[in-house]
């Protein structure tokens, strides 16, 4: 544990508790009874995959969007100087009707209601670029916290998809449980970002390795566990 998840460990309240618990077990039953969704691991963190989620047609339209949006990324107070996140990325338009197409078709693969969802975002990682380890829950000692515990709450799930084929490195690692998932085009990766007590699950950290050949193209939907924005 480094400092930052320990005083948060010592601090955090449980925040959102029982929506998280409630999300995680509506969600959880309806994965499994989707045939299309595959167990990547369920028991110290429960993580899903479901390949061809999107076609190739709709990547190279995503990847054109996220082209037109990227732009260098910044996670709250750890920003792109601090060399935290150094892909581009940025919001796809929302109100698109194909951006609106592929934001139902994830909240109904997951059973979540829409207004819970974060727009999704999109990004580009070139030769170099990463997503260093972190975890999408947020930290509830951060000083954001306030500003978006009265906006949705906490992080629920997390739903990201690959637009293409890495030429090498770019594997999202899930780095406490030895979980790599390499990109692969049109696959849907789901994970709870809680425990199925509804608390926040460290074993979630994970990171967008280093891109070493080519380039990376990814959307992300983060859900909420009430209504955002
Ligand atoms: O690009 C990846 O593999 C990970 C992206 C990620 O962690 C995120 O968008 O929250
Ligand atoms: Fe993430």
């Amino acid at each position: 544990m480094n400092d930052t998840v320990q005083s948060h460990a010592a601090k955090a309240p449980a925040a959102d508790k029982s929506a998280l618990k409630k999300l995680g077990a509506k969600v959880r039953k309806r994965l499994a009874a989707n045939p299309r969704v595959q167990t990547v691991m369920e028991d110290r963190a429960e993580i899903f995959a479901v390949g061809e989620f999107l076609s190739a047609a709709e990547c190279d339209r995503m990847i054109a969007m996220v082209d037109g949006v990227a732009k260098p990324s910044t996670v709250f107070d750890m920003n792109y100087q601090d060399q935290y996140r150094t892909s581009y990325s940025g919001d796809v338009n929302f109100a698109d009707p194909f951006v609106r197409s592929i934001n139902r078709r994830i909240d109904d693969l997951l059973g979540i209601d829409t207004s819970f969802g974060e727009n999704i975002q999109g990004q580009r990682y070139l030769p170099g670029q990463q997503f260093k380890e972190h975890c999408d829950w947020f930290y509830t000692a951060a000083d954001y916290w306030a500003e978006e515990k009265a906006h949705g709450g906490q992080r629920s799930w997390t739903a990201m998809a690959y637009l293409n084929e890495v030429e090498e490195g770019g594997s999202t690692d899930f780095t406490r449980i030895g979980v790599s998932v390499p990109p692969q085009r049109g696959a849907l990766l789901i994970w709870n970002n809680a425990t199925p007590d509804g608390l926040v699950n460290y074993d979630t950290m994970h990171a967008g390795t280093p891109v070493t050949q080519g380039v990376k193209y990814v959307i992300t939907k983060w859900y909420r566990t009430r209504r955002w924005g």
